[in-house]
């Protein structure tokens, strides 16, 4: 991981010239193809891009889930790529936060307990009161003693967040958070990501399909057949759905969480 540093004072996130291509011989398939991005601590950032077009692969190769073919990730001034399995799952537990669409609680667990596991993981202390105060933050303050099949979708998706907040990772990446919630829910989420964002310096970086989801981010970066295709400042879930569809998506109307 040691290397010149090439990062910016105040950047989260940067991607160098990362390639990914999946399988070998006649038919591989280069799911991300040079992508360069830079993206500021504090900022909420949405990845939008039509069906196959990389944005799983583009967080998954950011967030040190897979490792890129080629190019190189920073997040806060460190790298990520090109260290061994165990440093890269250590560099995680301790930098990088995670939300899942289907918000991957452990069943077993309470609440509380779900929320101080990456804690313990990380190696750190279970700091009960911060993981106490972060689910008061997020409105769950009486239900920390329940179980997550006690819990709501939009209850289970905040537990998620609180989860991701407590290690005050460098970047959270959150994989279609609202993607199985309804639309009142979805709402409640993406505001409580922005409030991480504005009011607590939070990095947020959403792969998402909904206009209106984008619509909370501060900027939209577009993805198309693995490159990026253009990005938009303060979006508008009108013109990330235009912009999508000169993409050539099948935008669904976005009225799915905004109605
Ligand atoms: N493990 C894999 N092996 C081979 N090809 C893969 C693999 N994972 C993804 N791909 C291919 O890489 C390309 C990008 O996939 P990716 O899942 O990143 O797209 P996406 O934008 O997230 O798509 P969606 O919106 O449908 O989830 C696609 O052509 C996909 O078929």
């Amino acid at each position: 991981m040691a290397g010149q540093d090439i990062t910016r004072a105040g950047e989260a996130l940067r991607l160098v010239q990362v390639s990914k291509t999946y399988g070998s011989g006649d038919h591989p398939v280069r799911a991300l193809d040079d992508v360069s991005v830079s993206l500021a601590a504090g900022t909420f950032t949405a990845i939008m891009g039509p069906s196959g077009s990389g944005k799983s692969t583009f967080l998954q190769c950011a967030a040190g889930l897979d490792q890129p073919t080629e190019g190189r990730v920073f997040i806060d001034g460190a790298e990520l790529t090109g260290g061994s399995e165990t440093k890269v799952t250590k560099f995680r537990r301790q930098r990088i936060g995670f939300i899942f669409q289907q918000f991957n609680l452990l069943p077993t667990l309470t609440v509380l307990q779900n929320v101080t596991l990456p804690l313990r993981l990380a190696g750190k202390k279970a700091d009960r009161k911060r993981a106490i105060e972060i689910l008061g933050r997020v409105g769950l303050r009486e239900r920390i003693d329940h179980r997550p099949a006690e819990l709501s979708g939009g209850q289970q998706q905040r537990v998620a967040i609180a989860r991701a907040l407590v290690t005050n990772p460098s970047v959270i990446f959150a994989d279609e958070p609202t993607g199985a919630l309804d639309s009142r829910s979805a709402r409640n989420v993406l505001a409580l990501l922005a409030e991480a964002v504005h009011e607590f310096g939070q990095t947020v970086v959403m792969v998402t399909h909904d206009p209106v989801a984008a619509s909370y981010a501060d900027s939209v970066i577009f993805l198309a057949d693995g490159r990026l295709a253009g990005s938009l400042d303060r979006p508008t879930a009108e013109a990330v759905a235009e912009r999508m569809t000169h993409l050539g998506d099948q935008v669904a109307p976005y009225a799915a969480v905004g109605e």
